[in-house]
């Protein structure tokens, strides 16, 4: 370990460090321009992490099947029945089977697709309507369509309030993962909001007919445990898929050539559709394109960590058993060996050839190994048919004088939401 290049360690953890870099991404990239791809830093939570930036190196941490306790504690209270995070890997397969059996199959997200049109066209009419009256926020609308997705889907029923909900679960992230980064201690907000939340989930799991509870209880996973994973889907599912669709409108907006190569091709696929089939989605690379693009300028989910349970050798490093890998999913999406001009929104980086010669790891926005995202495919089915409606229906312009400032709140948010002043395509 000692050899692994880093700062010297500080008193505070490592906490002003990464105040003064102005948050922990622009930290990581700080620290892998002066020490390599591979270095030894402070976090909070883990006083001696080893952060990977380079896609071939994560290769040998692929395998690795455990998250650090310490770190993802923050979570624990959300869960009764053990922290779903960093269940041992024993206990998270039997989970992770019965959550992809439910989540990633394709008959299944070509059945649910036209129960996920309406919902997108609901909200495409609602924006319709307030068009003329102001600007839209992309964010919260967004999320609260996500979440409304995953319940009709996965949790079996409707859920009455999303705004609130999608209120609460901000509430509870920013309370606990304050505590994380010792800002403010006091919890009685974040835990009125967990106990709505569960009042939610006890109602999603009374009106029944889940498929996804149908697979946790043939997992014979305990009801505590089965309660914990839905709340933690309606969680992992809304705000993540919320402002991937919504970094996505934001660059194409901010790029009208990009921005007509898509709605050129949804005019030429859809014709007068409003919407696509779910065979349709195969036929939008330039859409599929720009999504991949906008999660790699902003993944949703920037950061990831693993605890090695066996020694690994990292480059030319020894990285003892018991270390904890921390995953800078943004910086690797930076990295300029192999993102050229790192910055710059170019979709065509995502052109069949251009993916095959790269690492496969360069681009990780759901994570990597066996522990990453469960719900992966259901979200690039949700954010391209969600992107389709409102493209072919709308034209996005920024609202001037609105900055758009990303900011890490568990996901990468923009600061107070991303405003959009909306006209419709539609010949009159
Ligand atoms: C664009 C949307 C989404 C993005 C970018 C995203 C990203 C991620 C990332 C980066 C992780 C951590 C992976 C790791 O540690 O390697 C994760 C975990 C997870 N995600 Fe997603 N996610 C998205 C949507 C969803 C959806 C729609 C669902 C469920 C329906 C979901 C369920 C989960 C679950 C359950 C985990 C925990 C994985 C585990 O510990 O086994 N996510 N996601």
């Amino acid at each position: 370990m000692r050899d692994i290049p880093g700062p010297p360690p500080q008193a505070d953890g490592g906490l002003s460090a990464i105040a003064t870099a102005g948050g922990l991404h622009t930290y990581q990239l700080q620290l892998h321009e002066r020490y390599g791809p591979v270095v030894r830093f402070q976090l909070p939570g883990a006083q001696d992490a080893v952060s990977v930036a380079d896609p071939v190196l994560l290769e040998a941490t692929a395998a690795v099947n455990e998250r650090p306790d310490k770190l993802f504690e923050f979570l624990a209270p959300l869960c009764e029945a053990g922290n779903l995070q960093t269940l041992p890997s024993g206990e998270h397969a039997p989970l992770r089977r019965a959550l992809l059996t439910a989540l990633a199959g394709r008959r299944s997200h070509e059945a649910h697709f036209a129960g996920f049109t309406a919902l997108a066209e609901e909200l495409a009419g609602r924006w319709a309507d307030h068009a003329a009256k102001g600007p839209v926020e992309l964010q919260q609308d967004l999320s609260e369509l996500s979440l409304r997705m995953i319940c009709r889907y996965a949790l079996g029923g409707g859920v009455d309030d999303p705004a609130r909900v999608v209120s609460a679960f901000e509430t509870v992230l920013t309370g606990y993962l304050g505590r994380l980064y010792e800002q403010g201690d006091d919890l009685s907000r974040a835990e009125q909001a967990l106990a709505y939340l569960r009042e939610v989930t006890d109602g999603v799991l009374a009106a029944g007919g889940s498929d996804l509870v149908a697979a946790l209880d043939r997992a014979e996973l305990s009801p505590a445990r089965i309660r914990d994973t839905v709340l933690m889907i309606m969680l992992a599912a809304h705000h993540t898929t919320g402002v991937a669709v919504s970094w996505t409108l934001h660059l194409l907006a901010g790029h009208p050539a990009e921005a007509a190569r898509v709605a050129a091709e949804l005019d030429e696929v859809l014709g007068d559709r409003t919407a696509p089939d779910y065979a349709d989605l195969k036929r939008l690379p330039h859409l599929e394109m720009a999504l991949k693009e906008s999660m790699r300028l902003y993944p949703p989910g920037p950061y990831g960590a693993r605890e090695t349970t066996e020694d690994l050798t990292l480059g030319d490093h020894h990285v003892p058993a018991g270390t904890t890998i921390f995953y800078p999913f943004w910086a690797v999406h930076l990295n300029p060996d192999y993102w050229p001009d790192p910055h710059a929104f170019v979709p065509a980086r995502f052109t069949a050839e251009a993916q095959a010669a790269r690492p496969r790891y360069a681009f990780v926005p759901f994570g990597l190994g066996p522990r990453s995202c469960e719900g992966a495919s259901l979200a690039m089915v949700e954010a391209e048919l969600v992107l389709a409606v409102l493209l072919k229906r709308f034209r996005f312009e920024p609202v001037a004088g609105h900055p758009v400032v990303p900011v890490e709140r568990f996901v990468l948010w923009a600061d107070n939401d991303i405003r959009m002043n909306l006209t419709d395509r539609r010949p009159v």
